[in-house]
């Protein structure tokens, strides 16, 4: 798994490592070496514009560009302000030595002499603005950024690309988009979620020091990345020698007459996951239009009231039910009242590993007034529990209804705190967004996240039936909650990739992820496989 560090915490692991004897200035040489190093790999570059900004992030331009020059390739710096009149010492230090050796620099260009810089290059390494951007993009580089992306060459962005903040991923009114962002001694949670899934390309974490890992490890890092070799440990065994029961059973309750299809997918989904049994609990008014629908799947009437909503007498049918399952997932579809707020209780009291999604999430909010996190009793349970919740539903459980979390590293502070107060290695908060992170108190960890093919109504549904099938087959426990939960947005998200090629990247409905379900849990758990085999020979030759 890679490390990814809050921005703040990037600059302690600086601290640190100047206290083990690697200087900023060290670390900024390296940094322009690492960043040349990427260009020079590139297929057939030549000739390189070096956007430089007036901090350190230019700096590591000024570096690069000496660099670049000194293997040969035609080098151009652009530069705002004339290098002597740089204010940071360290930028203008390596701008100077740069000049010294040689470096071309155009000071302050025009748009049309900078269109003239670019039509010469093939490359453009951008060194503009790094972490220390804030607010909106200023002149002249949201100017520069522009005619950047307008180019057609291809673009090295260091450390982030101009105009992302690295922190919440959030682009500003102008962004570089890049094929290829190097970045400095580890991964940041604004590259991995939102606007930053659509500007950095191909990310390659530039350590600069050998210290570096240890260091980030200290520092705490925000999320772990995952690799595919990390899911070895928790992958369902598999084996000739099982039956239906033994495959896991899952318990799916949800739905209401306004709502029939989200359970059915749900319970569809938990299927095609690779559970041996599944049984749908719905409202009695929706039964018989469920069952029209799953022909492999039983499915048990609830007491409900008139508008098809389960009434408080489901409470105790679901809880019994509930015993003979590996596993239960409670939510889809099942809206909030006075009767599910007391089906997703009487499901918390019991001993059964536990998946709560979507409106199971609302009732939670709505016992517990918004602030889960006030309220451990709730979640304090021995067995398993995986909430699911998107921005929204995580947003209600933390009592920030008004203002949701718009970042992935908002998302995981709010899932931390609910975590947090519960204290316990049970609980797994899956924060859904277009980066997902599954937190449990030991650790947070990043999927790599699927295609925006799954920004599609159901798909959430979809998810957490996977999930409850998965924590069904393991037995409904796993040595590494998070780590599984993450394996099963993993699949959900290849999943999401192979519906998209046989349908389109817009095309895809929740209901064609089911259908790739199998394919992709295959795929994954053999790259998984081999790449585990991978690492190992690897390991045996070092
Ligand atoms: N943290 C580290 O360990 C290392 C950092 N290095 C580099 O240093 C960078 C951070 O350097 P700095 O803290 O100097 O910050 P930056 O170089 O990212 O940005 C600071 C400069 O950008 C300007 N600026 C900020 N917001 C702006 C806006 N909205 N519009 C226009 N201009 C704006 C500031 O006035 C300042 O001149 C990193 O991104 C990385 O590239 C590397 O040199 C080596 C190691
Ligand atoms: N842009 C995106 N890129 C990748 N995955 C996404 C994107 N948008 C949503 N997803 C994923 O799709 C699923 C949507 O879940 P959810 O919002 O609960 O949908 P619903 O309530 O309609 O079922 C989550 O797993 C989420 O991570
Ligand atoms: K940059």
């Amino acid at each position: 798994m890679q490390p990814v560090l809050n921005v703040e915490d990037i600059k302690r692991v600086e601290v640190e490592l100047t206290r083990v004897g690697v200087s900023v200035s060290e670390l900024m040489h390296r940094a322009g070496y690492a960043a040349a190093q990427e260009v020079l790999e590139l297929e057939g570059a030549k000739s390189v514009a070096v956007l430089c900004g007036m901090g350190n992030n230019g700096g590591d331009g000024w570096v690069a560009a000496e660099a670049l020059l000194a293997r040969g390739l035609k080098v151009q710096v652009v530069c705002p302000m004339d290098p002597d009149q740089i204010s940071g010492d360290l930028a203008r230090q390596v701008a100077q030595a740069a000049v010294k050796a040689g470096v071309p620099v155009t000071v302050g260009p025009s748009r049309d002499e900078l269109d003239e810089v670019l039509d010469e290059a093939d490359v453009v390494l951008d060194c503009m603005l790094g972490t220390g951007f804030h607010g909106e993009v200023r002149a002249p580089f949201d100017i520069w950024i522009e005619c950047v992306n307008a180019s057609g060459c291809r673009v090295v962005s260091v450390d982030v690309p101009s105009g992302l903040s690295a922190q919440t991923g959030q682009a500003g009114s102008a962004c570089v988009v890049a094929d290829l962002t190097v970045t400095m001694l580890a991964l940041k949670p604004g590259l991995l979620a939102d606007d930053g899934r659509d500007v950095c390309g191909a990310i390659v974490v530039a350590p600069l020091a050998e210290q570096t890992e240890r260091l980030c490890v200290e520092a705490d890092p925000v999320a772990w990345r995952t690799d595919l070799a990390d899911y070895r440990d928790v992958m369902v065994e598999t084996s000739a020698s099982v039956d239906k029961f033994t495959r896991g059973s899952v318990l799916v309750v949800g739905g209401s007459s306004r709502f029939p299809g989200a359970p059915i997918m749900a319970a569809r989904a938990a299927a095609r996951m690779g559970a041996g049994y599944v049984t749908l609990a719905v409202p009695q008014a929706i039964a018989a239009v469920c069952q029209t629908h799953l022909l492999e799947i039983p499915v048990v009437g609830l007491p409900c009231d008139v508008e098809g909503v389960l009434t408080a007498d489901a409470a105790e049918r679901v809880a019994k039910m509930a015993r003979s399952a590996s596993s239960v997932l409670v939510g889809p579809g099942m809206r909030v009242s006075g009767g599910t707020v007391a089906v997703v209780s009487a499901l918390l009291r019991s001993e059964a590993p536990l998946v709560i999604d979507a409106d199971g999430l609302n009732c939670l909010s709505r016992l517990t007034e918004g602030r889960l996190f006030d309220f451990p009793e709730f979640t304090r349970r021995d067995a398993p529990l995986i909430l699911t919740p998107h921005r929204g539903e995580l947003g209600r459980l933390s009592g920030r209804s008004e203002v949701p979390p718009t970042s992935l590293s908002e998302q995981l502070e709010c899932a931390r705190q609910i975590v947090w107060s519960d204290g316990g290695s049970e609980i797994v908060v899956v924060s859904k967004g277009s980066a997902t992170g599954c937190v449990s108190v030991d650790q947070a960890v990043l999927p790599k996240p699927g295609p925006a093919a799954l920004a599609t109504a159901g798909s959430g549904d979809v998810l957490s039936g996977m999930m409850a099938s998965y924590l069904a087959q393991v037995g409904g426990q796993s040595e590494n909650l998070p780590l599984m939960a993450a394996l099963v947005c993993e699949i959900h998200g290849y999943a999401g990739t192979v519906a998209a090629e046989r349908l389109g990247s817009r095309g895809v409905m929740a209901c064609d992820l089911i259908d790739s379900i199998g394919l992709a849990t295959d795929a994954i758990e053999e790259r998984a496989a081999l790449a585990g085999l991978e690492d190992a020979s690897e390991g045996q030759q070092a």
